[in-house]
């Protein structure tokens, strides 16, 4: 064991640790979970009105659940398994040798946040995401919200109710995009329960305009046709195929356009029953609306457009074929070492992107990124994301707890985008072991190890120096020691290129044999892969899309 783990981790040896005596010794964080959704300066649970939160019971035993008032993943360990940079500078960062001592205690600089923007809604306030936690104590950042750069459900016909203005959403084609929110759904007040559509019939709004460099040259564009078609409805185009999987906030089906014969994935969520958890749902999957409407990144799942209907709000998203990190972890094991490191270099690559717009993803995990087929990683689900400012780091108390930062845990002086960067460096864990860190605790305890211990994650020893070094730099208990995303690209474990010379094909190839049967005609998309390359020197050739996707079985949904 290297020494640099700390001390051994001893399953279950711990009691259960008692947050409220937190090292910190900060008294609001007595339980981490119930107080750090709440905004600074408001305590008052905004989304119910300011009424407080029920206080739990200390008369007997708790769980963690109770303790912290959240709900845990489904995708936790001890639960069921989840069935579930462009040009960005290394801002004077002067790189990495794995050899230094860099992956000590190398003070590297912070992440720079000139402007950043707030402008996620509150989301996921008052319930749980199931892949993920949040306080129930929640108010919804509101202290950190601009809301006049974020179309949102606050206030029928708010005048800030508009979609963010900066940096000029623009889609791959180059050209700005619209708002992606219809109007009515934009001044749709959560807050009310009866809030539905006048006529409650199916529209559809303006939407973005799609990848079309990466749309079959044969095919019409999404944008030319079902995509920007506001004549009838989006829904009218795509047909809802199979079930590819539930979410907390709803279900994911293959879509298919009988058009043009392009596929997407369609994310439904049943929007008006006058419950909570539907408001809580439209209001979450709003905002990942907004937010992926202007990002446009080969990592990052492109949105294609939505569609209000009368009982359903459909989001249209790019087909992922391949599944998550987390399912191919399930079915084929552990990846190998080329192939955590190329697919660490594409969620990077994702990431340095998002980050470079100010915009968090909050729950970095494998569940959460998908693979294409042509092993080309997409992060996904942003029903978490948000941008944030430097004047207002945020305090919401949001993530999976076993990717969780400990800056989010203990939520001393709130957070931004580095703990990104400690997910990052959990999933790279995940990628090798099949498992996050700590997933030989308990919810609570492991919560404990990663806010209130100095203790460092089990690394595999098989693992690479440079692999080790690069899990080290990720997982620094001091954000601001933590490198940002454009400057782990410069690390050696995911700057050497040969690993993108051979291919995303081959990496795919590499880390699931059994899939190559050869027993599947690639398909258009696949074909759209040999356009998308994100290596500058590892674009393949059509020939090589074709002859590694035949065959890539879908992972069982
Ligand atoms: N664009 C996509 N292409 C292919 N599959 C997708 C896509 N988006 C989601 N899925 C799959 O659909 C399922 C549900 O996804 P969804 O994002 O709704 O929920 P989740 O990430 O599992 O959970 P939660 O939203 O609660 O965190 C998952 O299995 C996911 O892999």
């Amino acid at each position: 064991m290297p020494g640099w783990w700390g001390k051994k981790s001893t399953k279950s040896k711990d009691p259960l640790p008692n947050l409220q005596n937190s090292s910190s010794g900060n008294s609001t964080k007595s339980s981490p979970s119930i107080k750090n959704e709440r905004s600074r300066g408001d305590s008052r649970n905004r989304d119910n009105g300011g009424t407080p939160v029920t206080p739990i019971d200390s008369s007997r035993p708790k769980s963690f659940d109770e303790v912290s008032g959240i709900v845990f993943s489904r995708n936790s360990p001890r639960k069921s398994p989840d069935s579930s940079g462009y040009g960005v500078s290394s801002s004077g960062f002067s790189g990495f040798d794995s050899s230094s001592s860099l992956d000590r205690n190398y003070p590297l600089p912070r992440p720079s946040s000139d402007q950043i923007h707030v402008a996620g809604l509150g989301a996921g306030s008052a319930s749980v995401s199931g892949s993920s936690m949040s306080s129930s104590a929640s108010s919804d950042d509101h202290s950190n919200l601009d809301h006049g750069q974020l179309g949102g459900f606050r206030g029928q016909g708010d005048a800030k109710l508009s979609p963010l203005p900066s940096p000029t959403p623009r889609s791959r084609s180059g050209t700005t995009t619209s708002s992606p929110l219809h109007p009515r759904l934009a001044g749709l007040s959560l807050d009310s329960p009866s809030a539905r559509l006048d006529d409650g019939k199916s529209e559809c709004h303006r939407l973005p305009l799609p990848p079309s460099p990466s749309s079959p040259p044969s095919l019409p564009t999404p944008r030319s046709s079902a995509m920007s078609d506001c004549s009838s409805s989006n829904s009218s185009k795509w047909k809802k195929g199979k079930l590819l999987g539930r979410g907390t906030f709803g279900h994911v089906y293959v879509g298919f356009n009988s058009e043009n014969g392009q596929m997407c994935a369609i994310k439904e969520v049943r929007v008006f029953s006058d419950d909570q958890s539907s408001k809580e749902s439209l209001k979450q999957l709003n905002q990942e609306i907004m937010l992926l409407s202007q990002l446009s990144h080969p990592n990052i799942v492109q949105y294609l457009g939505s569609d209000l209907g009368e009982e359903t709000l459909s989001v249209y998203l790019e087909y992922v074929s391949g599944g998550s990190i987390h399912k191919l972890l399930q079915e084929y094991g552990p990846f190998r070492e080329p192939v955590i490191q190329n697919y660490a270099r594409q969620i990077l690559s994702g990431l340095a992107y998002l980050h470079g717009r100010n915009t968090v993803h909050r729950d970095i995990k494998g569940a959460n990124i998908l693979v294409d087929p042509n092993g080309e990683v997409k992060l996904a689900d942003f029903g978490m994301a948000k941008h944030i400012t430097s004047a207002s780091s945020m305090l919401s108390f949001k993530g999976s707890p076993y990717w969780m930062a400990p800056e989010v845990v203990m939520n001393t002086n709130g957070y931004n985008l580095a703990v990104d960067i400690w997910s990052l460096g959990c999933t790279i864990l995940e990628m090798a072991t099949s498992k996050p860190p700590w997933s030989q605790y308990e919810g609570v305890a492991a919560i404990f190890k990663i806010g209130n211990s100095k203790d460092m994650p089990e690394i595999p020893d098989h693992l690479s120096s440079d692999a080790k070094s690069f899990i080290r730099l990720c997982l620094q208990r001091e954000p601001s020691a933590r490198p940002t995303a454009s400057q782990l690209l410069d690390h050696p474990f995911v700057r050497d290129q040969s690993a993108a010379r051979v291919g995303s094909v081959n990496m795919t190839k590499q880390a699931f044999p059994q899939a190559f049967d050869g027993s599947r005609t690639p398909t258009a998309l696949d074909l759209r892969g040999s356009r998308r390359s994100l290596s500058p020197e590892g674009e393949f050739t059509s020939r090589q899309v074709l002859t590694v996707s035949r065959g890539m079985t879908s992972p069982r949904y």
